[in-house]
């Protein structure tokens, strides 16, 4: 769906923001660019809808050379959320909607059909908020209309930069965990930047790791943990690893080192499902409260002792 091959950027003469980058996207994938500040993501995902033009390399998106289209025409297929949202502040809520329905020539009833239809998917009652200014939302109100106006023609392909970065944590996890579940985000192709970790982990199915304009690997994230391809990408994860590794194995990857139970669930005992993460089962299990897993007609048994034992063993095997 996407093709990223041998990429540079150079601004100026000799400012290399981005050095051969080269990877895929598959439709209906969701890739995160992470890294720190500067390591040049924005300047990678702005290359694809011609924000940016690259240096050198090639960008296809849906088979088509870049190259060859006109950026108006490119970027009707591709929707695009900034981090400060770049709603228009003299347009409500339903105009910054339908900016691009209108470019599209989308009649009247058409364009209020989809703006109410997402404003009641992103939870902004449209009797309250279509006809609301920007500035009398919230952030986290604001971002979504953001994400509403890119999602407007429903394009194939999404750009998010840092889309949550703007939110205060608490926010920021709720409206991620929105976006996740948002019915309009699963067959999309999806590049997201972020310098945050444990967003990249929540929404990548791939995540690429790039530092000083360089990509240090692509993989999922039990790849980055567990198959690290260099020092760097071992050393970034720092103090979040374990949090991360728990979050990313599931119960059915421990299976073989838990107990067999031979009975069901009983008052008390909750019941999980074996592609829950061991984090999520810790949760569980840190209040005293024992579990039983069901995976394939057979149940085991598990308290947080036993959690941990079979992590270990799982990592060391
Ligand atoms: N218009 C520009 N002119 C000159 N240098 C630039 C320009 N835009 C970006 N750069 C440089 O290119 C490098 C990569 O920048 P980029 O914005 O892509 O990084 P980033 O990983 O997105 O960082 P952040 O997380 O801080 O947004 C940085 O060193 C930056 O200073």
């Amino acid at each position: 769906m996407i093709k990223v091959e041998h990429v540079s950027k150079y601004f100026g003469n000799d400012k290399m923001a981005v050095e051969d980058i080269s990877f895929q996207v598959e439709a209906g994938e969701t890739l995160v660019l992470l890294g720190t500040s500067g390591c040049g993501k924005t300047t990678t995902l702005r290359m694809i809808n011609l924000l940016l033009t690259p240096s050198s390399g090639n960008i296809y998106v849906n088979g088509r050379n870049i190259k060859e289209q006109s950026p108006e025409i490119l970027r009707r297929g591709i929707g695009y959320v900034m981090q400060d949202n770049g709603l228009f502040p003299h347009y409500t809520v339903a105009e910054n909607i339908a900016v691009v329905p209108r470019l599209l020539k989308w009649e009247t009833q058409r364009i209020q059909s989809r703006t109410t239809t997402l404003l009641q998917k992103l939870h902004l009652p449209p009797a309250e908020y279509q006809q609301a200014y920007p500035r009398q939302l919230s952030g986290g109100q604001q971002q979504r209309v953001g994400l509403a106006r890119a999602l407007a023609a429903d394009p194939p392909v999404l750009l998010m930069d840092e889309p949550f970065g703007a939110l205060d944590p608490v926010t920021r996890s709720n409206v991620r965990k929105e976006f996740k579940s948002l019915d309009e985000l699963q067959k999309k192709t999806i590049i997201m930047v972020t310098h945050d970790v444990q967003e990249a982990f929540e929404l990548g199915d791939r995540i690429c790791l790039l530092n000083k304009g360089r990509i240090q690997q692509i993989g999922t994230p039990a790849a980055l943990l567990f198959k690290p391809a260099n020092d760097f990408v071992s050393t970034f994860f720092g103090s979040q690893r374990l949090q991360l590794e728990l979050q990313t194995v599931t119960l059915q990857d421990i299976w073989a080192y838990l107990p067999v139970q031979n009975k069901t669930s009983k008052t008390g005992e909750k019941l999980l499902s074996a592609s829950t993460s061991c984090w999520e089962a810790l949760e569980v299990t840190s209040n005293g409260q024992p579990l039983i897993i069901q995976h394939h007609q057979e149940n085991k048994q598990a308290d947080n002792q036993l959690l941990m034992a079979a992590f270990s063993q799982y990592k060391n095997k």
